[in-house]
């Protein structure tokens, strides 16, 4: 490895932050400015030059995108590097994960090494059951996840005064009682017990590398603080104007911080190297801490600002704009197309299908959200653990899957208090002695007899098949993948998937995959594209109506996060019939804190839609989508089904619903049932039970109403 010839690449600045080697180091980075470039070159010249063994790094990150980008890198770079030598380089959470699983003595804390790590659903559903068993005294039940969080952060006696008369510390303590009896970790479990367990651990890493140190929560810091020794050097790379998650505690200054903790010296990338200097100039109008952004780009193209009808008309001009990018030499794979929700990118979807356009959708979403699945998963945790009786009650009462009996009985079925008979029990107690011979999907899936157990009438039957088959593929190859048997192989993966559950059914997007790029603001964090077009940049969307000046501060900054992916070409684009229910007709003000002199303003002053155009391409995209389905031999097709599945939006659910009092039911060929949210001369806006909420032109739908 040629290390020499990285460090000629890099300016003097980077080069100083890959040379350094003081005690600490924070490097306090401009956007764009080559924190990722400079950290993997720091880290294949300590590899190389300085013979510090990968193994003695810990490296750490806040994606599993950007984890799996240094690895990718490094083992590019080297054919030599194991699997094994990259242990500590991953998610806080991940490593995390790592020492608990292989390095610390999680018994002294009631674990055993098989725990599993769960969501934060699961950790609520318990809790709601100690509630219920102990007969506990909550307020504000419907704030329960975030008043738990809240008091499981106190660590100390007297912080533990309740704002409120009720049993919520009770409450906590016999939830962490109870995790530990079903052995069970929650996210903030695996960063407090490995933060509690660390000094066992007679691990000294020579170097401690972070990448977007802006994001770290107290935790977090307690983390590094644990895992520094007094041989440990620290090197820190962040940037204060794209703190992007301050839900989790993350405002507080963290570079400062650092800086005073361990002395550090502090460094500085100043020079931004990816976007035209229009691009810049404009992104300098939402830099918050000051300083100065400086480019080394030629102006480039101005800035362009475009009204468009609504997401439907924004789609068909995306389609045809993509089409001339494309044919003018631009590869798909430098397009991306912005949002603010997830909800948004249902419309882009459907187009692109029509009009061919490869595309990819980042996509936030865990198991959990896909309810068949949710019921799967839990269903294999019971068998391969029939400890885990939450599980096994789960499984057996769910009212939409399995043998849907009451949840009494099945409480004492699993426990072994009743006479009746439970085929599916069975199968499940049964399965760790008889599961060794299984080596396929089909094996596994005909040992549970799935079929019977998936109702033939429900309008998700053929995708729930097709969802299970998928995951079940995804669980085999787990195990191969990794040499272990298969009972071990789905251990592991049931352990973790909860960890990795994002994006555990689709790959999370490619930068080598030649498609257009799909994702919301907050997803485009940390890449880079040469056109890109930010969607519905409209009152009430961008930014998102805050409660506060912090969240609004917070929006500002995910809106400068999302212009400086671009390198070339940046399209802003509103609408002036907005369908969506946050958003309001007209420019944000965002826009207009953009100088004119750098706009080139390409609004389109007209309202008028073919309607006949728009049905056309509607039902043609219709008839398309469903050939597409009826392909379901095509390992292809799960996957694009559950890309398209859409992430039910919680909020939209819970307040549109409540403050509806006529509740109106409409039905629907393929979503079955529905309950109407909004709805105007032109939309409907309807929230099935397995897709979320979905958006339709009344011309066209072919609802019925109930
Ligand atoms: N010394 C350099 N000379 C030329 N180009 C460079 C140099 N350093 C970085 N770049 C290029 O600048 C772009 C931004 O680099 P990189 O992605 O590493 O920045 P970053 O600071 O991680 O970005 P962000 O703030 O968006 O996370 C990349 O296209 C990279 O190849």
């Amino acid at each position: 490895m040629n290390y020499e010839e990285e460090l000629k690449r890099l300016n003097e600045y980077q080069r100083e932050a890959v040379l350094d080697e003081s005690d600490a180091c924070i490097v306090n980075a401009n956007v764009g400015s080559g924190k990722t470039t400079v950290l993997i070159s720091k880290i294949l010249y300590l590899h190389h030059a300085k013979n510090v063994s990968y193994r003695n790094m810990i490296v750490l990150t806040f994606t599993n995108k950007a984890a799996n980008e240094i690895k990718e890198r490094l083992t590019g770079a080297d054919s030599g590097v194991q699997a094994e030598d990259l242990e500590g380089f991953g998610t806080f959470h991940s490593v995390a994960l790592h020492f608990l699983k292989n390095r610390l003595p999680v018994e002294k804390m009631g674990y055993t090494r098989d725990f599993l790590v769960i969501e934060p659903e699961e950790e609520l559903d318990i809790a709601l059951h100690i509630i219920q068993e102990e007969k506990l005294s909550i307020k504000y039940k419907n704030r329960l996840k975030k008043r738990l969080e809240q008091a499981m952060a106190v660590r100390t006696e007297e912080q533990m005064k309740p704002g409120y008369k009720d049993d919520l510390f009770r409450l906590v303590q016999l939830l962490r009682e109870e995790k530990i009896r079903q052995n069970k970790m929650s996210f903030l479990d695996l960063l407090q017990n490995v933060n509690d367990l660390l000094d066992d651990s007679g691990t000294e890493p020579k170097w401690i590398i972070i990448d977007e140190v802006q994001d770290s929560d107290s935790l977090q810091l307690d983390f590094i603080d644990k895992l520094k020794r007094d041989g440990t050097r620290l090197f820190a790379v962040g940037d204060p104007n794209q703190v992007i998650y301050s839900w989790r505690g993350s405002t507080l200054n963290v570079v400062y911080a650092l800086k005073h903790k361990y002395a550090a010296r502090e460094l500085s990338l100043p020079v931004n190297y990816r976007s035209s200097s229009s691009i810049l100039e404009a992104a300098r109008c939402f830099l918050q801490n000051g300083g100065s952004l400086t480019g080394v780009r030629e102006p480039g193209s101005k800035i362009v600002v475009k009204n468009q009808y609504n997401p439907f008309n924004e789609a068909c001009y995306l389609a045809d704009k993509i089409q001339e990018l494309h044919s003018a030499g631009v590869p798909y794979k430098e397009i991306a197309i912005f949002y603010r929700l997830q909800n948004q990118s249902q419309i882009f979807e459907d187009v692109f299908q029509k009009n061919g356009i490869p595309y990819e959708v980042s996509l936030k979403k865990t198991i959990r959200d896909i309810p068949v699945l949710n019921w799967v998963i839990k269903l294999l945790r019971f068998s391969v653990n029939p400890n885990d009786l939450s599980s096994g009650i789960y499984v057996l009462s769910n009212q939409d899957y399995g043998e849907r009996i009451r949840e009494k009985e099945a409480a004492k079925l699993v426990r072994g208090q009743s006479e009746k008979q439970s085929g599916l029990l069975a199968d499940m107690q049964e399965f760790a002695a008889r599961c060794a011979g299984i080596q396929s999907v089909d094996e596994l899936y005909d040992y549970f007899g799935f079929d019977r157990y998936i109702k033939p009438t429900a309008a998700t039957y053929r995708e729930d098949k097709e969802s299970i088959r998928t995951l079940l593929d995804i669980i085999i190859a787990y195990g191969k993948e990794k040499q272990m048997t298969f009972l071990e192989g789905l251990t592991d993966f049931l352990n973790s998937s909860a960890l990795y559950g994002v994006n555990i059914l689709q790959k999370d997007i490619s930068s080598s995959t030649d498609s257009v790029k799909l994702m919301t603001l907050h997803a485009s964090k940390g890449l880079e594209f040469s056109h890109v077009f930010i969607t519905g940049v409209n009152y009430g969307l961008i930014p998102l109506q805050t409660k506060g000046m912090e969240e609004e501060e917070e929006e500002r900054r995910l809106f400068f996060v999302g212009i400086t992916r671009a390198k070339d070409y940046l399209e802003l684009s509103y609408y002036t019939n907005p369908e969506h229910y946050r958003a309001m007709a007209g420019e944000s003000r965002y826009i207009r804190m953009i100088p004119p002199r750098l706009i080139r303003d390409d609004a389109v002053r007209t309202t008028e839609v073919s309607l006949q155009e728009l049905k056309k391409q509607i039902q043609a995209a219709r008839a398309e989508g469903e050939k597409a389905e009826a392909g379901s031999g095509n390992p292809e097709a799960g996957n694009r089904m559950m890309e398209n599945q859409e992430t039910k939006n919680q909020e939209t659910k819970n307040q549109e619903a409540i403050q509806r009092e006529n509740i109106r039911r409409v039905s629907h060929k393929k979503y079955g049932i529905g309950t109407v949210l909004r709805e105007d001369e032109m939309m409907i806006e309807a929230e099935f039970e397995n897709y979320g909420m979905k958006e339709f032109m009344k011309a066209f739908s072919e609802l019925e109403y109930l």
